[in-house]
């Protein structure tokens, strides 16, 4: 079969797999009792506060934190207002505020210094005044050492009168957070420094949650120009819109989607419903599989694809066996991934994950994996490697120099590590002969090498790095290198090369190449 039919055709058994798993639900779904009529709906109005933001001096992130964490507990979002460090204007925000929403969550100016006015704005609101407060001027005195009723540090003591002091728990170690969350009335008054209002939230999310709500939600990637499908959604949005709120966002840099739509609803039932509308009336072949989160979901994902009985199956059954072999020989404290942010160790990364998730259920182990830093690597391959570290919760071993002399020093570094799975495949250079479990070559220091993806052709990965969507970051910054060397080796690769939409130059993703040869004609 010609290739690229042969992955149009998975493709389309992806997506039907995906679209199973795209569903994420924002919290447990509860299809009978979760649909609240409007008037009870539990709002949310917030303030960021402070000059900086309104200067772009600094990016606002609480308020998508809080967005984001309000949703998840319930809570309907209305407003976000950003205002300068003004009492009357805060002050006359929190007023409005606070009779139009059931919350409201400031952010910013309750520092010490003179632009820190949010204390005195909410007593202004409510026609009070701030006082120092006994058990905060207690506080200061404990973690500033200071007792002087005048020194800048007792400002943080001076709250409205009628404050009431919330003391969350760390939810990392199960003991009270030392530093009380203030609230007057409905209005709770965060710190703008996204740490201590992250963790302040986090430990008071009790103070939120709506039980009676749970928000779900779908998303539906599509390869189309909007104004295509713009009568569609109309039709979607005309027959849904009281229960389900419809969205649409192009994006112009993805080599991959044109527009994410999204399903939002507090009823699944409606959610489902108008999902399935949507999808009989969008053309068959526009829809893309894509998974936003794909790390959590990977065992489950991973393994229904490894039990499809296709050649992409046959072939990630097969990976997964010889990595469940390597768990089984060795403990997971003894084994890294090596990890240069290529495409391979990325989709056998995900493997990886995958059998980790499967076998040590619970996500509190750590997979450990090896980043050999080679001379002058990419900056963005860097960045990738980082959020890559991060979105699978790795903990990463770097090392320098040549590979063998790097596999040297690792050995003194960490003497527990005996094996390294890797993504290398049969046509890569010297790997002929390599069998799925093989240790390093004499004169090499001694490592088991696992090799999982021995058996994938290039487009097997190429279609598990279509279940790894994520990793179109990786291809708008590379689309253009299908074989990765460090920025002195690697070039742009023609065949890849096309004109967009817009007139931009732009490159395929790398698992778009049509002809395998083609793969190393870029170093
Ligand atoms: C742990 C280990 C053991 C090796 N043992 C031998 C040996 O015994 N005999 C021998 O001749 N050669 C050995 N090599 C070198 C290997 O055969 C390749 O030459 C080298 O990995 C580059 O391969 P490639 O050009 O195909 O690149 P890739 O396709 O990028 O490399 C194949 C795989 O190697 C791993 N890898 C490559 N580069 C890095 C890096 N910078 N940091 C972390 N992991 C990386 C990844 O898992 C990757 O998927 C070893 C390499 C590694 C990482
Ligand atoms: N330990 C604790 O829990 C508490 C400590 N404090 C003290 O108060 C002071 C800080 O008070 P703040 O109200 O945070 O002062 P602030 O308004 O001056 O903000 C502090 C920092 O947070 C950033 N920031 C503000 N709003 C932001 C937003 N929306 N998104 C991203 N970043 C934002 C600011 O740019 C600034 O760098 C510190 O001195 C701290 O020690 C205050 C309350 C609680
Ligand atoms: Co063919
Ligand atoms: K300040
Ligand atoms: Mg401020």
């Amino acid at each position: 079969m010609h290739r690229s039919a042969s992955i149009l055709k998975s493709v389309a058994r992806l997506k039907r797999l995906s679209f199973q798993l795209i569903a994420m639900a924002e919290g447990s779904t509860n299809t009978n009792s979760n649909h609240v009529p409007k008037e009870e709906t539990v709002t949310a109005g917030i303030i960021i506060i402070g000059d900086e933001i309104l200067k772009g001096h600094t990016q606002d992130t609480n308020s998508t934190f809080m967005c984001k964490k309000l949703r998840s507990l319930g809570v309907k979002v209305q407003r976000i207002s950003v205002l300068p460090d003004d009492v009357d204007v805060i002050a006359s925000e929190i007023a409005s505020f606070s009779s139009r929403f059931t919350h409201v969550l400031t952010s910013g100016g309750i520092g010490p210094t003179h632009d820190d006015v949010t204390f005195e704005a909410v007593a202004r609101a409510f026609g009070e005044s701030v006082f120092p407060h006994p058990e905060l001027v207690s506080l200061v005195k404990k973690f500033f050492g200071k007792s002087n009723m005048q020194c800048p540090e007792m400002k943080l003591a001076h709250i409205p009168e009628s404050s009431q002091l919330n003391y969350g728990v760390d939810k990392r170690t199960g003991s009270l957070l030392k530093y009380p969350l203030i609230n007057v009335r409905n209005v709770y008054i965060f710190p703008g420094i996204p740490l201590l209002m992250e963790r302040a939230l986090e430990g008071l999310d009790h103070l939120f949650r709506n039980e009676r709500t749970q928000f779900v939600s779908k998303e539906i990637f599509v390869n189309a120009d909007e104004a295509s499908i713009a009568s569609v959604l109309n039709q979607v949005n005309g027959a849904f819109k009281k229960h389900v709120s419809l969205g649409s966002y192009p994006d112009w840099v993805n080599n991959y989607y044109r527009v994410k739509l999204t399903l939002d609803s507090d009823s699944e039932q409606h959610l489902l419903q108008a999902y399935h509308f949507l999808m009989e009336k969008l053309p068959r072949d526009i829809t893309v599989p894509f998974v936003s989160n794909p790390v959590s979901i990977a065992a489950q994902e991973v393994y229904k694809l490894a039990q499809t009985r296709t050649e992409l199956g046959h072939k990630v059954s097969a990976g997964l066996q010889t990595i469940e072999e390597a768990l089984g020989k060795f403990k997971l404290s003894e084994i890294c991934v090596g990890f240069n942010g290529g495409k391979d160790c990325t989709a056998l990364l995900h493997l990886s994950c995958a059998a980790v998730q499967r076998k040590y259920p619970g996500g509190m182990e750590k997979l450990q994996a090896l980043y050999i830093r080679i001379v002058s690597p990419f900056p963005e391959m860097e960045q990738f490697i980082q959020d890559t570290a991060k979105r699978y919760n790795l903990k990463i071993f770097t090392v320098h120099g040549n590979i063998r002399q790097a596999l040297v020093d690792l050995k003194g570094q960490q003497p527990e590590l005996k094996a390294v799975l890797m993504g290398t495949r049969r046509t890569d250079p010297y790997s002929r002969t390599l069998t799925p479990l093989c240790m390093t070559d004499p004169g090499w220091p001694q490592y088991m090498r696992v090799n999982p993806l021995l058996v994938g052709s290039y487009f097997v990965k190429c279609l598990l790095l279509q279940s790894l969507p994520f990793l179109f970051y990786l291809f708008i910054y590379f689309p253009l290198y299908t074989s990765l060397g460090s920025m002195d080796n690697t070039l742009k690769n023609p065949a890849l090369r096309y004109v967009n939409h817009i007139g931009l130059e732009c490159y395929k993703p790398a698992y778009l190449l049509e002809n395998e040869d083609d793969e190393r004609t870029s170093r």
